[in-house]
């Protein structure tokens, strides 16, 4: 195995030795010690797409809720599944399909539309014209902001839907998606989450589809893997061990390298990663 591979498995914490039902267990019973020990929290508040991500984060969640309510009599324990559109959403109805099959306490919308063109404009007022790039960024942290708001208003944690596969690219927005409270999925690769999904009895359709952060407008439901031109394969093969292309491997290592300032906190003075 390549040296940097050895390192950021051990990083990631990933395990090539899996199983499907006893990671479904450890993923439920780590946001409900989670709930136990911060009596405050009484909510799981997370962004429903209709990808395959939040499919998964969204049941466990439901699950560790469901479980919170029986096992302590708190009524007050909600699950509550966020609906970001900007806009009308081209795959609104497989978003719905996730919804339906997580059994979700409470669902709530919030199009994302109004206060992402207004950024931009406000933004624009200053001589700077902000990319389609850079404004599928402002998406995902409007997204941030209103699942923040709403976990303000019922004393809920933000779930996030952050993985092995992502963490090692970066490939989130920093602040955006990458802004949450307690991360469920962290550890698991693509095929790992999928597998999961297979037990859960998820709907096919939700966890064999194309994963897409879809946040460009020009550029609707491009490809994760063509984005990073790497596929998900490769970088779960990568991340369980196993020998990739060297040129795949190398992609894998620069994405890991030059996103490494997304996977800490702000840096400050004491701070050494970056040397
Ligand atoms: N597929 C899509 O539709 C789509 C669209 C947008 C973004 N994305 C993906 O989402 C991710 C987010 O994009 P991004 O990373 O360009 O934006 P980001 O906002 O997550 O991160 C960029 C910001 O990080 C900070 N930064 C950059 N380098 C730094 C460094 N060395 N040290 C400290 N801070 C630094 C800067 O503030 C910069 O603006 C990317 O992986 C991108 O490919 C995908
Ligand atoms: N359109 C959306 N509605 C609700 N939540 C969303 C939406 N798009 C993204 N999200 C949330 O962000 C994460 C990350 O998405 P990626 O596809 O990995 O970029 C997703 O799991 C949702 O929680
Ligand atoms: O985060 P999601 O749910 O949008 O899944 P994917 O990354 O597969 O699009
Ligand atoms: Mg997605």
């Amino acid at each position: 195995m390549r040296e940097k591979q050895a390192e950021i498995i051990k990083a990631l914490g990933v395990s090539a030795d899996f199983d499907a039902e006893h990671e479904i267990r450890k993923s439920v019973e780590f946001l409900k010690d989670y709930l136990k020990k911060n009596t405050f929290l009484k909510a799981l508040v997370l962004g429903i797409s209709g990808g395959q991500d939040s499919t998964l984060a969204g049941k466990l969640s439901q699950m560790a809720i469901a479980e919170m309510r029986q096992e302590t009599g708190d009524d007050q324990y909600q699950f509550i599944a966020v609906r970001l559109p900007y806009g009308e959403q081209a795959d609104e109805s497989d978003a719905m399909d996730a919804i339906t099959f997580m059994e979700a306490d409470k669902v709530m919308r919030v199009n994302v539309q109004a206060a992402v063109d207004a950024g931009v404009a406000a933004v624009e007022t200053n001589g700077l014209t902000v990319s389609d790039f850079n404004k599928g960024n402002i998406k995902a942290r409007e997204r941030m902001v209103a699942q923040y708001t709403i976990a303000g208003e019922v004393h809920g944690a933000v779930v996030g839907t952050d993985h092995a596969a992502e963490a090692v690219t970066g490939f989130y927005t920093k602040y955006g998606d990458g802004g949450t409270d307690i991360d469920p999925l962290y550890r698991l690769d693509k095929r790992q989450g999928k597998a999961m999904l297979k037990v859960l009895n998820a709907p096919e359709h939700l966890y064999l589809k194309v994963p897409t952060a879809d946040l460009e407008d020009d550029r609707p439901a491009l490809p994760d893997e063509v984005a990073l031109g790497v596929t998900y394969d490769d970088i779960d093969n990568y991340l369980e061990g196993k020998t990739i292309k060297d040129a795949d491997a190398e992609k894998i290592e620069n994405w890991y390298n030059k996103t490494m300032h997304k996977r800490h906190m702000p840096i400050t003075i004491f701070d050494n990663f970056w040397r």
